[in-house]
């Protein structure tokens, strides 16, 4: 009797999600820490991803002078970042570094890719060492970043030259086992909110559960695909295993956009988000009428996870599919 009760604690606490409570210890929360040199990018990328902040706007951010930290707390995503100024060092040992690399679940390491990053990648081999040998189980990943900025064939250039360079340097440090993942990203498009959902599903312990009930979930409503998305940011926490087409992430971004935005004018707003439990959204697109997403009504009633879905009746390419607000988008994003 006791032990099946103990299975069930074990079980109850494996799949609960997120901390309800804001009150819980800070301590409890994994970390994602954004590194780079300076004026690199790090606060942007927080600031657009977690704040709303336009991407224009961020030419005006304020250098940051001390370590910033912020929490975001949803019904999947329960972490904290903490932003390291370019010119300070996170292995100072006035800075605890043990303590913070302890519980650090994801290390970001920003590249200006429009700059030269020869120092920036010897200072990011450096750290990632130090920081794998505290702790073993982080992430590491590497934003190649500004990347709005190059061209098609530059990008992937830039891309492979990170790559090999971060690898030869681990080596003459003498680190064999570091894994580390590369993203090419810009605030001017959709590639930073679709690395940040990267990043976020790696410290998600329910990630293959959730996979598997979505695809259970498409099988069952003749859906082609269907994401589990945090609306506030628009990182995907989940999506189900086929592959994610960029064009169809981007569509589902668009639609939320125009969902919060609505709601924003007609929602209740009773607990100080706009698209609450009672709301739900269907758009039809009007040229692809075969095309419907869906945000289905809040998963857990106090946070802002939602499911959306795209469906269609029949299997089509949509990669050249743009929404009127796709369109709209990619203008307010254009540089
Ligand atoms: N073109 C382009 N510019 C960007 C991008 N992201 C950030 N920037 C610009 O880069 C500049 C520096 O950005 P910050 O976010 O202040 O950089 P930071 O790394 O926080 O800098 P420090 O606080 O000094 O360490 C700003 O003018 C941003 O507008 C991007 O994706 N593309």
């Amino acid at each position: 009797m006791s032990d099946n009760s103990d299975v069930e604690v074990e079980d109850e606490e494996e799949y609960k999600y997120g901390l309800q409570d804001d009150s819980e210890p800070q301590d409890t929360r994994p970390t994602v820490v954004l590194m780079g040199q300076k004026r690199s990018g790090k606060t942007s990328i927080r600031k657009v991803v977690f704040q709303k902040m336009s991407p224009n706007e961020t030419m005006f951010v304020e250098s940051t002078a001390r370590i910033t930290k912020d929490t975001v707390c949803s019904s999947f995503i329960n972490f904290e970042t903490i932003e390291f100024p370019g010119q300070m060092c996170p292995f100072d040992h006035t800075l605890d570094p043990v303590n913070t690399f302890k519980k650090c679940g994801a290390l970001l390491f920003i590249i200006d890719a429009q700059d030269d990053y020869t120092d920036a990648i010897r200072k990011m081999a450096d750290y990632f060492a130090k920081a794998y040998r505290i702790n073993s189980k982080i992430k590491f990943e590497v934003f190649v970043h500004k990347a709005d900025g190059l061209t098609e064939e530059n990008r992937v250039e830039t891309k492979f030259e990170v790559y090999h360079a971060v690898k030869e340097e681990l080596k003459e440090l003498g680190i064999k086992d570091l894994q580390v993942t590369y993203h090419l990203t810009s605030i001017y498009d959709h590639s930073i909110f679709e690395a940040f959902s990267k990043v976020v599903q790696n410290l998600v312990r329910q990630l293959p559960t959730l996979e598997r009930l979505l695809d259970i979930f498409n099988q069952g409503s003749n859906v082609t695909k269907s994401f589990l998305f945090d609306i506030s940011s628009k990182i995907y926490v989940a999506t189900d295993s086929l592959p994610v087409e960029m064009s169809i992430y981007e569509l589902c971004c668009d639609m939320i956009d125009v969902t919060l935005d609505i709601s924003s004018i007609y929602g209740s707003g009773e607990y100080g988000i706009p698209f609450d439990e009672h709301s739900a959204a269907v758009i039809k697109l009007k040229k692809t009428e075969s095309w419907s997403f869906y945000s289905a009504k809040s998963i857990d009633s106090w946070h802002s996870s939602r499911l959306c879905a795209v469906r269609t009746s029949k299997s089509r390419d949509i990669s050249n599919t743009t929404s009127p607000v796709s369109r709209r988008a990619s203008k307010k994003y254009s540089t």
